[in-house]
């Protein structure tokens, strides 16, 4: 069943005014049927990027000098009109990002209790209160907001991770430039909207749709105060290099290639379900998705028939249609760079321990599909080591696994790795769940679960090549986006 809809024209959000962009046109399309367009229009030029800056120049002064209640009642409003239009939101971003509907719509309910999470950052602490060794002084610390600050995002959670950025950015007084992802401008328009409906002042938000290189010139602008990146870890380096240069903050997030462990007292068929989903779920282009399994070999041979099992019931498809449960990737690249890596990972001696189906690609509307696909890699730890499917990120529907001959190993090899953003580990011993706390070099680390997801009140981040800068979400988003006065307050003489 198609659910299309007539394509939606791009606008640009600059100084309060939607304007259409002046650049070269841009068309997103529905992943799972490229014949659809989604959305269509000209991009943003650096003209348009220099007045948004300029905007949000302009408005930083009153925008910082509002009080955070207000600030916070804005994203509370945007948050409700999330809700509202959650149906309708979740389905355009299930055409233009190809992940099934409910997910989607989980999405964008995520991003309305993200903003509502900061919306109420106005009843929380504002900074601290020291006593002095001086009579008649106090030591204040407070906060302040670092100004003007570039958000750039990636194309797999379009609503989700802007929302993450920019509600702290303005729940802490600071105004914005974002530029998302080409491959996902609809969401983008629709976030934007949502807070322009809410009330934001002129300039406070400020929405670009361009090219990366817009964000190249984005970190390089002289009246930009910080930059918050998420994307792959190549991008986000070359970003976080251009704002040291410049003197100017920079948080990146960037990719993974997360391990689930699965030791042999673990609940196997639980195991085996939360690492299908954690593999799978989202076409497999979660940051934090299970991209190898690490089995005890003691019961690998079990487990992998209970994970074959759950995959026979995967169903690959329509993101938009009911009963699917993983859509295309997002374009015809994305899905030839993880064929070629699993073509590589195979000529390395991996092995196909299972591929499922797949809607063909060949006819001309054809999506951008490709079958779950679970690899065994050699056994020979140099060679298991060496290939690429344990190396490199994909970023698709590939799972690689290694057996483990006790936890010990396990551990090591799941540390075998550039990245370190999510781990997931299965076992039912507190021993080994401590053991893994301390010897996994991750920034999340899920025990029984998946390695995908993320609440929002609690730090979001990685470690290793995975992540740069602090770490986002509930309180440690403001290490990024104020900065502290120390206040050495004296009342006068003192006494
Ligand atoms: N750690 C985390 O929290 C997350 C990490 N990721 C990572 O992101 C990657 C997938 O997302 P994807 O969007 O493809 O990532 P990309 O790095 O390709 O793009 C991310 C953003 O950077 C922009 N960009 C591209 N080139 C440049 C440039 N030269 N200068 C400035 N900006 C640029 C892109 O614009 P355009 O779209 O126009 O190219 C996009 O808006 C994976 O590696 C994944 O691991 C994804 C989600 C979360
Ligand atoms: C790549 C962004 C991940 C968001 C947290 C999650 O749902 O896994």
């Amino acid at each position: 069943m198609t659910h299309s809809a007539p394509a939606a024209a791009l606008r640009h959000y600059i100084n309060g005014t939607w304007e259409e962009g002046t650049g070269s046109v841009l068309t997103s399309v529905n992943p799972a049927r490229p014949g659809e367009t989604v959305a269509h229009g000209p991009q943003a030029s650096t003209e348009q990027l220099d007045r948004a800056v300029a905007a949000a120049s302009a408005a930083a002064r009153a925008w910082a000098g509002t009080p955070m209640h207000e600030r916070g009642a804005i994203l509370l409003r945007a948050a409700g009109i999330l809700e509202r239009d959650q149906e309708r939101l979740g389905l355009e971003l299930a055409r233009e990002e190809g992940k099934t509907r409910a997910e989607a719509q989980g999405e964008v309910l995520r991003a309305a209790q993200i903003l509502r999470y900061y919306g109420n950052e106005g009843d929380r602490s504002a900074g601290e209160v020291f006593s002095s060794p001086r009579r008649g002084e106090r030591i204040l610390v407070v906060r302040k907001p670092l100004g003007v600050v570039g958000v750039v995002t990636p194309f797999n959670f379009p609503i989700a991770i802007p929302a993450w950025k920019i509600a702290p950015a303005l729940a802490y007084g600071n105004t914005v430039v974002w530029k998302p992802a080409s491959t996902v401008p609809l969401l983008a328009l629709r976030l934007a909207g949502a807070l322009a409906e809410a009330g934001l002042p002129a300039g406070v938000l400020n929405l670009v749709i361009g090219p990366g290189s817009l964000g190249s010139a984005l970190v390089e602008h002289p009246r930009l105060d910080g930059l918050t990146f998420t994307g792959s870890t190549g991008i986000g380096r070359r970003l976080a290099a251009a704002g040291a240069a410049r003197g100017v903050p920079v948080q990146a997030e960037m990719g993974g290639k997360n391990a689930a462990v699965v030791l042999r007292d673990a609940d196997l068929d639980l195991a085996a379900e939360q690492v299908l989903l954690g593999a799978f779920r989202s076409t497999g282009q979660k940051c934090t998705a299970t991209s190898r399994l690490i089995v005890d070999g003691a019961v690998a041979d079990y487990f992998l028939d209970r994970l074959r099992a759950r995959l026979d019931a995967w169903v690959t498809g329509d993101p938009a249609d009911d009963g699917v449960h993983m859509g295309p990737l997002i374009n015809g690249a994305a899905a030839d760079s993880v064929s070629a890596g699993v073509e590589a990972a195979l000529a390395e001696g991996a092995e196909l321990a299972y591929q499922g189906k797949a809607p063909g690609r060949a006819d001309p509307d054809g999506g951008f599909f490709l079958p779950p696909t679970v690899l065994e890699l050699p056994g020979d730890p140099a060679a298991g080591a060496a290939n690429t499917a344990w190396r490199e990120e994909f970023f698709g529907p590939v799972l690689s696994v290694r057996r483990a001959a006790d936890a010990g190993q396990a551990f090591e090899l799941a540390n075998q790795s550039e990245f370190g953003l999510s781990a997931a580990v299965f076992t039912q011993d507190v021993t080994r769940v401590l053991d893994a706390v301390d010897s996994l070099d991750v920034g999340i680390l899920h025990v029984n679960s998946e390695s995908a997801g993320a609440d929002p009140h609690v730090p979001f981040g990685g470690a290793r090549k995975s992540g740069y800068g602090p770490k986002e979400q509930g309180g440690a988003a403001k290490e990024f986006f104020s900065h502290t006065t120390t206040v050495y307050l004296r009342g006068g003489n003192p006494g």
